[in-house]
């Protein structure tokens, strides 16, 4: 049987957010956002292992969390870095021993689903690395620094990438120790696995995970939440 572990990393600032709380700590519900993600990882029987990275000044109220809301599947709770690929790099240090896969996650990603990590870490395990995304709705273009078009790349092919992203541990390590000592540094992990040559498959994701970076996807997350638990109340009036 295959074991699987996630790496959730919530060490960053929130500047795009603008706001005096680090985003991961607002309140969704009257939970932070951060507890919100945590939790459906916790309910995930395909993970056994996670490894929380936080800022070294909310170690403390991290560690609150886990014993306020039973997160029993929070093994660490380390001290992140400057960049998110550091972040990632001493989460993957935390994990136990054995595991085959791990999943990399955003903390303010609180609407992933299991049935679409669930098919990434599958997938993960027989490819090397998959990541969930979707296919881009906008027309992208490419533009220089002095505001002109440069390029419209075809649609067909974009796609936009969310976490989590899941990889065999083995391999994930490899490429962040490679990146490391390149002095390169990237904003997602498949990019890391990418530029060491090995293939990382896409595996189609929901819009709804959305990533929480600024004030108007508050608005959205509240809205999605009143709307899962709507669906929730229906499919249990259903079974009664
Ligand atoms: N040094 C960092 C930077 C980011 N992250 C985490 O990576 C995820 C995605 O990053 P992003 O949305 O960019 O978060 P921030 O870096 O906090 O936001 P901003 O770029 O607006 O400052 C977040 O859960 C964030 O906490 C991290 O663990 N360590
Ligand atoms: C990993 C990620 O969430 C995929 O969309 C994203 O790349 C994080 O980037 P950010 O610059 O930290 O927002």
């Amino acid at each position: 049987m295959k074991r699987n572990g996630a790496v959730i990393v919530a060490a960053g600032k929130g500047s795009r957010m603008g706001s005096s709380e680090s985003k991961q700590y607002l309140h969704l519900q009257g939970k932070p956002i951060l507890v919100h993600t945590l939790e459906r990882f916790q309910q995930m029987p395909q993970i056994e292992a996670i490894v929380l990275v936080t800022g070294s000044e909310d170690i403390g109220r991290c560690v609150t969390y886990v014993e306020q809301y039973g997160l029993t599947k929070v093994v660490a709770v380390a001290a992140g870095g400057a960049e998110r690929q550091q972040s990632v790099r001493i989460g993957l240090e935390r994990l136990p021993e054995g595991l085959d896969v791990v999943a990399v996650h955003d903390g303010v990603r609180p609407f992933v689903t299991e049935a679409k990590t669930a098919e990434c870490l599958d997938k993960a395990y027989e490819a090397g690395g998959a990541v969930l995304a979707v296919p881009v709705k906008d027309t992208i273009k490419v533009v220089d620094p002095s505001g002109m078009i440069d390029s419209t790349p075809e649609r067909n092919s974009l796609w936009a990438v969310q976490t989590p992203q899941a990889f065999r541990l083995g391999l994930l390590r490899q490429a962040h120790d490679k990146a490391a000592q390149d002095g390169f540094c990237g904003t997602d992990d498949a990019m890391l696995v990418e530029r060491i040559g090995h293939s990382v498959y896409v595996v189609e994701g929901d819009y709804t995970n959305i990533k929480i970076t600024t004030p108007d996807d508050l608005l959205w997350a509240e809205r999605l939440l009143e709307q899962e638990q709507q669906q929730g109340q229906g499919e249990k009036g259903e079974r009664s």
